[in-house]
């Protein structure tokens, strides 16, 4: 079998777990409706030798038990199964078959490494336990946390646990990780506002909420460079902007909706409570009613100080992938929940490409798939030996 794989997927034969990061690729489903997903999955995970794997699945997720050969501790590998809202606009000849949705931020990438490393597992079992967790909703609302409590992984939750997420600023060949912190405390921010409608042309008997609602997006930014600390950080972003119904009638609604990053759950407290402060300042000011929904919301992710510090030395030592010992992101990821009950560690796998996560025109360079099932299975095999 070749691995030469190329960006856009034309003719040279590919690895096995190229091809179905493509085959994934095409069929990327909001969180909790990855039904075309979980079905691929399960099909894939069939066709390996049964003898030592049990599955279940919870929800539109999977779970996977490889049985070691005398187990003194269970290992967790968790890839996320959801795509995002997002017409694609790749060069690629395999893109997206769902019209408006895109796997823009490498959930195909992370599900073909995990079904990689769980096929050399199938293969090559070692003392230890694995358990392989897919896991939807990472987009939102977040599957992570009911996944943790859900009584098909009780007798099945591993001592180590190990996730990876595909960066798109480093080169192929290298993972990006530190101890600690890595990314931010998230919420979600859903703000809907209703004045009252009315004729363009009479203003003053109306309230209008295209006004308030431009101003509040002003306001909101105010909190992060006049409220937060400069030594510390939070990011608030509107992603999405509704209001009105026609050019010419004044807008009764408005709706923003947003995210809230934070690298400490006490500036997420902050920052939500100054919202609310502003909120019922622009109640007041233009006579109309502010409600504010949190949405979902993720707790930090806590790499594990010394299993983190172990597994950057042995990736230096193995000197087949380049570390990177990076800074903390404002990125969110509801792996937190998993490390802050599971010792372990999550990682940036290199893919080099110009275009950032969450845009449609994002190309992880596909080289990275096998490196990373390679250096994970090797990594997994050398802790069994421990
Ligand atoms: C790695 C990544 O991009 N994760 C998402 C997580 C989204 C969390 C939640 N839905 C929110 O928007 O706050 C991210 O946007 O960082």
């Amino acid at each position: 079998m070749a691995s030469t794989a190329n960006r856009n997927g034309s003719s040279e034969a590919l690895s096995p777990f190229v091809a179905i990061r493509r085959e994934l690729h095409q069929i990327p489903e909001p969180g909790f409706a990855e039904f075309k997903t979980q079905q691929y999955l399960l099909t894939y995970v069939q066709s390996l030798p049964q003898e030592r794997l049990e599955v279940r699945t919870w929800r539109t997720g999977i779970f996977v038990n490889v049985k070691g050969v005398s187990p003194k501790r269970r290992f967790g590998y968790r890839a996320d199964m959801d795509g995002l809202p997002i017409s694609e606009d790749t060069s690629y000849e395999f893109r997206s078959a769902h019209q408006g949705y895109m796997h823009a931020c490498g959930h195909d990438v992370h599900m073909a490494i995990g079904l990689g490393i769980l096929t050399h597992f199938a293969n090559h079992p070692i003392n230890d336990d694995i358990t392989f967790i897919f896991q939807p909703a990472e987009e939102g609302p977040g599957g992570a946390l009911p996944m943790l409590t859900c009584e098909e992984l009780r007798d099945w939750m591993p001592d180590q646990i190990i996730a990876l997420h595909i960066a798109p600023e480093y080169p192929v060949g290298t993972v990006a990780t530190k101890p600690g912190i890595l990314f931010a405390n998230t919420s979600e921010l859903f703000i809907d506002l209703t004045g009252k409608g009315g004729h363009a042309a009479f203003p003053h008997l109306a309230n209008d909420m295209v006004i308030a609602a431009c101003q509040l997006v002003s306001q909101l930014q105010t909190i992060i460079s006049r409220n937060v600390n400069p030594l510390d950080s939070a990011v608030i972003t509107i992603g999405k902007i509704e209001g009105g119904t026609k050019q010419n009638i004044i807008a009764e609604k408005a709706r923003l909706e947003g995210t809230i990053r934070s690298l400490s759950a006490e500036t997420m407290q902050l920052v939500k409570s100054r919202i609310e402060s502003l909120t019922a300042g622009m109640e007041t000011s233009f006579n109309c009613k502010i409600d504010i929904d949190y949405g979902a919301n993720y707790r930090q992710v806590f790499n594990h100080l010394e299993t983190t510090r172990e597994f950057m030395d042995w990736v230096e030592q193995s000197g087949t992938v380049k570390l990177i010992e990076c800074t903390e992101a404002m990125t969110g990821e509801d792996f937190g929940y998993f490390l802050a009950d599971i010792p372990g560690f999550m990682f940036w796998l290199g893919v080099d490409t110009p275009y950032g996560l969450h845009h449609a025109k994002i190309e992880p360079d596909e080289q990275a798939i096998d490196l990373a099932i390679n250096m994970i299975s090797r990594y997994i095999t050398w802790k069994s030996q421990m």
